[in-house]
């Protein structure tokens, strides 16, 4: 919590956030993502709630309503977010990242903010591929990808419940064992994709008023 509290501060001890949490409010955010099993929801609904976001669920068929992706393509930013099944993201959202080829297509989402999350079953499970996978889209639709910004908990000391245990640097990723509850979920990757959720919003509002100057 040190961290978040650092994170608050600029170099001479002033609160960091009072002047971008005023415009903060002007600039849209989405998560979009899918969820089997309820755990990806659980980190969707934080790192939403760190970024001021709408939340846009994909269906179990892989589908998004109509106007969701009105509300994706009106966002400042846009933030993925799936399991890791089988070493990538869920079926699910491969085709929602399919279908956003007509986005791709009128260049609707070129030079927005990206960002992305994923959680698995295994310490590692091969997440990385599936936030590569985000960084790709990201790059195939012109945008700005986020990173985590944030120093692993990586020394003896360190516990189930810190910042950043999985050594993350390009996104947050959370572990939930197999037979684990989604209210089992670490309380540190919960709070490190809700601390990225702030980033975000928080790059995407200093990224539309250097577009505004
Ligand atoms: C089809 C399938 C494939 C999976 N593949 C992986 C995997 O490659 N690596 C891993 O660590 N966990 C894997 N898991 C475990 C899930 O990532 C884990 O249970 C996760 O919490 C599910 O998230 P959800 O509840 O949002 O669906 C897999 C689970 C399923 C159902």
């Amino acid at each position: 919590m040190a961290w978040a509290r650092t994170m608050d501060r600029r170099s001479d001890g002033t609160p960091k956030r009072q002047g971008l949490s005023m415009t903060q409010s002007t600039i849209k955010t989405a998560v979009v993502y899918h969820s089997g099993f309820g755990h990806t929801k659980r980190l969707a609904e934080i790192v939403a709630e760190g970024a001021s976001a709408s939340l846009i669920a994909i269906d179990a068929e892989g589908n998004i309503q109509q106007d969701e992706w009105e509300a994706l393509n009106e966002a400042d930013a846009i933030i993925f977010g799936s399991p890791t099944y089988m070493g990538g993201p869920s079926w699910q959202f491969k085709k929602f990242a399919d279908a956003s080829s007509k986005p791709w297509f009128e260049e609707k989402w070129k030079d927005k903010v990206f960002g992305g999350f994923t959680n698995s079953a295994s310490i590692n499970g091969d997440k990385l591929n599936t936030l590569q996978y985000f960084v790709l889209l990201a790059g195939q639709h012109g945008g700005v990808w986020v990173s985590l910004a944030m120093k692993p908990a990586n020394v003896k000391a360190s516990k189930r419940d810190d910042l950043n245990r999985m050594g993350s640097y390009i996104a947050p990723m959370a572990q939930c064992d197999a037979d684990a509850a989604p209210d089992e979920m670490s309380e540190g990757d919960l709070e490190t994709a809700r601390l990225y959720g702030v980033r975000v919003a928080e790059i995407a509002t200093r990224f539309a008023a250097a577009q505004k100057a």
